[in-house]
């Protein structure tokens, strides 16, 4: 368990201002509702209900703001994102003060357990300076080039799913993001800082919507109420805190 007289502080970023062009829908992706509630309030009540969090900052379109403040709970700060996910989340880091620990977390990863959210925070105050949930790929990788011509195959046994919420040390993700580099994850910043990056077992309901399968399946799973169930060693745990 965490323990509870630690006081240092633990902020959560939920980068909510992408467009979802891959889900392909009309409205801005976070704001697609699941169950009749949007993937980000979602998001967001994952993160309350893990009892770890001490603040929650969203980032959204700029005309989306009053949207946000109005379906999220009173507390829940809303500010504006940028072009790319690095952008929102270097705007959410602009918000988050004076925090001990940065969680950045996918509106898109709406179903993820709050049991998940625990793990990772817990590895941070035992010590991590970033910590990110994994799990094994089911898939054999390939690496191809341009012309779509196979030119190598990873180790699948080394491979790794990346999930969120990705979690670190305040300084060390603020060191991470003075660098101009381009990443599709927070984690690779740290790592291209020189820095260490751990991992805790994912969890498959923490999966990112992110097509029209995606969506169907989590529609499946909220109708069933399968939506917090954990199902971890039907895959195999992905990595070690
Ligand atoms: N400029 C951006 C781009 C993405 N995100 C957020 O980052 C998370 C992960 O991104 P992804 O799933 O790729 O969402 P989109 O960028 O919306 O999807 P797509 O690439 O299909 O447009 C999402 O919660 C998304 O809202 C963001 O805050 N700001
Ligand atoms: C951060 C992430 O969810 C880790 O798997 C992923 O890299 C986000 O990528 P996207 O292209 O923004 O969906």
């Amino acid at each position: 368990m965490i323990t509870p007289n630690d006081e240092r502080s633990v902020v959560a970023l939920v980068p909510a201002a992408g467009r979802g062009e891959r889900l392909g829908m009309s409205t801005p992706k976070a704001f697609v509702e699941l169950g009749g509630k949007t993937l980000l309030a979602r998001a967001v009540d994952g993160l309350l209900a893990s009892g770890c969090v001490d603040r929650v900052v969203v980032i959204v379109p700029a005309e989306l703001t009053a949207a946000a403040a109005a379906l999220l709970p009173a507390g829940v700060e809303v500010v504006i994102g940028g072009a790319e996910r690095t952008d929102s989340v270097r705007a959410g880091l602009t918000a988050a003060g004076d925090a001990e620990f940065v969680l950045v977390h996918d509106a898109a990863r709406a179903l993820t357990p709050p049991q998940l959210i625990e793990s990772v925070v817990r590895s941070l105050r035992g010590g991590r300076g970033a910590v990110i949930p994994a799990l094994p790929v089911v898939d054999t990788v390939k690496v191809v080039d341009e012309s779509g011509a196979v030119t190598g195959t990873p180790d699948r046994a080394a491979l790794r799913a990346v999930q969120t919420p990705q979690g670190f040390a305040a300084e060390l993700l603020r060191r991470a993001y003075r660098s101009e580099s381009v990443a599709t994850d927070d984690a690779a910043l740290v790592e291209l800082a020189g820095e260490t990056v751990h991992t805790v077992p994912g969890d498959p309901m923490a999966f990112k919507i992110t097509t029209p399968l995606d969506l169907a399946l989590a529609n499946a799973l909220v109708e069933a109420g399968q939506e917090t169930s954990r199902d971890v060693d039907a895959v195999g745990r992905g990595g070690a805190a």
